[in-house]
């Protein structure tokens, strides 16, 4: 079988995106991990489907599989080039469109300036929905990681983040200690690993290892969870720029039970054919 594709990124964090809208298309995880493949495929660090809506008061549905075959619940800067591929491809004239996700219903809009602003949800902190093996909640839990004692800020945004405050970025253990926390027993779905630095109280630099990717150059639901923790542990005002190694993302959050708001860029790189056994 043959399927057209758009290769997008947000931030550099890069996608191979789908039309099921108009192609018949069902992937098993095998095949999501030969498109994601660098070498041997397209290449991306997630795979995201869209579809046609289920029910009455979305636009559209769509999934999201990581570069390993897995399908997970949310994608904040998958978000962003959804809202750009279903314009371009005329499946829409809406600006802010209503998008199913496993996660929920998110709210993407395309703005006049061609930045993409989304309500990604509210951030979800009970253990239970991270999910986080904790008998209470907390602002910030001790981990024991290969011996050593780290903390770390436990946030659902859909899908789930572990964020660890961090003298300098460029010096943290991402793709070493990153794996480890991915895999580590308290977390039964496996977490995205933050390391947020605290620039002032509104610009900080994050570097995220993905669950199921490796090291990406930009992590949305990361860069929120981010700012969403940072600001539950006092150190960040409701508004913050977030620098990630791709480009920089805004996020805001007014506090508990309000959605966090995300904006940042979508580009379109190049549309191909990839043919699938
Ligand atoms: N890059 C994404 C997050 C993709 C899913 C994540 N790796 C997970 O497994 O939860 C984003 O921009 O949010």
């Amino acid at each position: 079988m043959k399927i057209r594709f758009a290769k997008m990124q947000g931030q550099g964090n890069d996608f191979v995106v789908l039309d099921a809208v108009r192609q018949d298309i069902r992937l098993t995880p095998e095949q999501v991990r030969h498109i994601a493949d660098r070498h041997f495929g397209v290449g991306c660090d997630q795979l995201l489907v869209v579809e046609k809506p289920r029910t009455p008061d979305t636009d559209f549905r769509y999934r999201i599989w990581n570069a390993d075959g897995g399908e997970v619940e949310q994608c904040g800067n998958g978000s962003r080039c959804f809202a750009i591929f279903v314009r371009a491809e005329g499946l829409t004239s809406k600006s802010a469109i209503r998008v199913e996700t496993a996660s929920g219903v998110i709210v993407p809009e395309i703005l006049p300036s061609g930045q993409v602003a989304v309500d990604m949800g509210a951030p979800r902190f009970a253990p239970a929905d991270v999910p986080f093996d904790a008998r209470e909640e907390r602002v910030t839990y001790p981990l024991e990681v290969a011996g050593e004692r780290i903390d770390v800020g436990v946030v659902s945004m859909g899908n789930p983040h572990a964020v660890q405050i961090v003298d300098d970025v460029d010096r943290a253990p991402v793709t070493t200690q990153g794996p480890l926390i991915e895999h580590h027993p308290a977390f039964p779905k496996r977490v995205n690993a933050g390391y947020l630095q605290v620039v002032s109280r509104n610009r900080v630099r994050l570097r995220v290892w993905e669950r199921g990717a490796g090291e990406t150059l930009a992590c949305g639901t990361g860069a929120c969870a981010a700012v969403v923790s940072g600001i539950r542990r006092g150190l960040l005002d409701a508004e913050v720029r977030v620098a990630t190694r791709g480009g920089e993302l805004i996020v805001r959050w007014p506090g508990d039970g309000a959605p966090v708001m995300m904006t940042g860029d979508a580009v379109r790189v190049f549309d191909g054919e990839i043919e699938i056994q």
